[in-house]
């Protein structure tokens, strides 16, 4: 069985290029904005959603059919026209330039697929079924979503602090790990949840002995 391998790319001001303006682009193109990237949207028409970001400056759309060189400097590329034949020509392309690229009606001209994501600030949790059914990874999601609740962004935000410190604090490193399991473990996120916030905080703060928390993620 081929399976596509799992990792977060950096795509903050880099260059995306999508090829195609209907649902299916508009969803990929949705996603790259919220991480940063500069897209780049190539197709005669577009949905009214991708009209509406490209006339606020939000994206850049050229309003005609693709072209060889449209890729030219791009991070990733997605081929999502409804044409095989123009999808396979933007894949061949961008393999030849050596550019990732999702195909978004065959697998097999995919370098990558676009996972299912449940986002919680840091807290990122991406399901794929290898592409066996992205229906059952979207209802997966929204069973997960149910339990991954908001208060893992502060607890999470917390953590990242609390290890900031220990790592400047603590030399040793069996006590760090010691004191992450511990503040996994604790009631911390029952506490949150209950907006028992102080309990929460004086949590960490039992291991610091010292007051090192500021509330970053502002989800409170
Ligand atoms: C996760 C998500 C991310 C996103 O797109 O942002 C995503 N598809 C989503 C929804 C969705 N897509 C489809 C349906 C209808 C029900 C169904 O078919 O199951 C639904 C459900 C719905 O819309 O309700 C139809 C469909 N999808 C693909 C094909 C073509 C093919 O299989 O070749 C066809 C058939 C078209 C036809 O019928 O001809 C292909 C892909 N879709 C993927 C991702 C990649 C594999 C992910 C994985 O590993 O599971 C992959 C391989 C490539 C890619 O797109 O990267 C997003 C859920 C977001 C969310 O809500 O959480
Ligand atoms: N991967 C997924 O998640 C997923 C989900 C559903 C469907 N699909 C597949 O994706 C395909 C597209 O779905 P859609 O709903 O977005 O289709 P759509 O018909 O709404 O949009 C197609 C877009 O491609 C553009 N286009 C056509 N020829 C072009 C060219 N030469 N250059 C640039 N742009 C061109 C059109 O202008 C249009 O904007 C479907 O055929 C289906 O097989 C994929």
């Amino acid at each position: 069985m081929e399976r596509f391998y799992p990792i977060f790319l950096r795509i903050k001001d880099k260059l995306c290029v999508v090829v195609g303006g209907g649902n299916v682009a508009e969803r990929k193109v949705m996603t790259l904005l919220e991480d940063g990237a500069k897209v780049k949207v190539i197709s005669p028409d577009i949905t009214k959603t991708l009209s509406a970001l490209a006339e606020a400056g939000e994206v850049e759309w050229k309003p005609r059919y693709y072209e060889v060189g449209d890729l030219l400097g791009a991070f990733l590329v997605y081929a999502a026209t409804n044409s095989q034949e123009v999808n396979q020509q933007v894949y061949t392309d961008a393999q030849k330039h050596s550019i990732l690229v999702n195909t978004i009606d065959n697998q097999e001209l995919c370098d990558f697929i676009v996972p299912s994501r449940i986002d919680k600030g840091k807290l990122q949790i991406c399901i794929s079924t290898s592409g066996a059914s992205p229906a059952l990874a979207k209802q997966i999601r929204e069973e997960l979503e149910e339990h991954f609740c908001d208060e893992y962004q502060m607890f999470l935000d917390w953590m990242q602090q609390l290890r900031e410190w220990l790592l400047k604090n603590e030399p040793d490193e069996q006590t760090r790990r010691q004191i992450f399991k511990q503040a996994v473990q604790s009631p911390i996120l029952e506490l949150l949840r209950e907006q028992r916030i102080e309990e929460a905080r004086a949590i960490i703060h039992s291991y610091t002995k010292e007051l090192i928390l500021t509330d970053q993620c502002g989800c409170n």
